[in-house]
């Protein structure tokens, strides 16, 4: 049986990356996706909107939904304060298993906690199971029509406090239209729109940053 994309992800970063070095991992990852073989990273064009994201937020916990080979995992907990921690969840363990390598080659496994399982289950956990108060960034990067139930999910259970932020991708292609008209549309968010285009690409996409502006904003329940 022949290896999985992710599989041979791995091989390009080991091939074409040093240890310890998280921008050679991020490299070697677009490097591979652009010239080789298509994958559903953020990728370099969306990756240069996620870093003014992450550098001028200095969030100190992260939560992100949809790890997959850890591509954005790896950019993000590169730039974040030191004593920042970033939890990653994946439902897909064939590819957890490759991110969690990826994470140790890139030397991050200190900053970065993933987890294998549904965000649907494990948002409601993370508080008691991970002692987190709330998030100051989450970046939706999962299944797109779980993104606002789990939104939904995050808020209900308490883990956004008044200034964190909501960064999502792919909002325009594949799209995620009814959590694009929830963050645009609710009094609990300030929402703007980043236009870039899909990974490695030329097709239209973006992503989109929501400020939580608290519950108070109740309006209709
Ligand atoms: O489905 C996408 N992401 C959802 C990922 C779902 C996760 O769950 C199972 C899989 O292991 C993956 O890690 C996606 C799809 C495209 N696309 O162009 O199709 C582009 C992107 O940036 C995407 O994040
Ligand atoms: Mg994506």
């Amino acid at each position: 049986t022949g290896s999985t994309r992710p599989q041979r992800i791995l091989r390009a970063v080991q091939k074409n990356s040093t240890r310890g070095s998280p921008c050679s991992v991020v490299n070697a990852i677009d490097d591979y996706c652009k010239h080789k073989e298509w994958a559903m990273n953020v990728g370099d064009e969306k990756g240069i909107i996620v870093d003014d994201v992450v550098l001028e937020l200095k969030p100190i916990t992260v939560l992100e939904l949809g790890t997959y080979c850890a591509y954005s995992t790896v950019r993000i907990a590169n730039l974040l304060p030191p004593e920042a921690k970033l939890i990653t969840l994946e439902f897909n363990a064939e590819s957890a298993a490759i991110a969690r390598e990826i994470i140790t080659w890139a030397g991050l496994e200190e900053k970065i906690q993933l987890i294998i399982g549904a965000s649907g289950d494990w948002i409601p956990r993370l508080k008691e199971e991970f002692g987190i108060e709330t998030f100051d960034l989450v970046f939706l990067d999962h299944w797109k029509d779980r993104y606002l139930p789990d939104t939904k999910l995050l808020e209900k259970c308490g883990l956004l406090k008044p200034g964190a932020v909501l960064l999502a991708d792919n909002v325009i292609c594949p799209g995620t239209p009814d959590y694009l008209d929830y963050v645009r549309n609710s009094p609990r968010y300030k929402s703007k729109f980043y236009r870039s285009h899909l990974e490695y690409t030329q097709e239209e996409d973006g992503l989109e940053h929501s400020v939580f502006l608290g519950m108070a904003g109740r309006g209709a329940e």
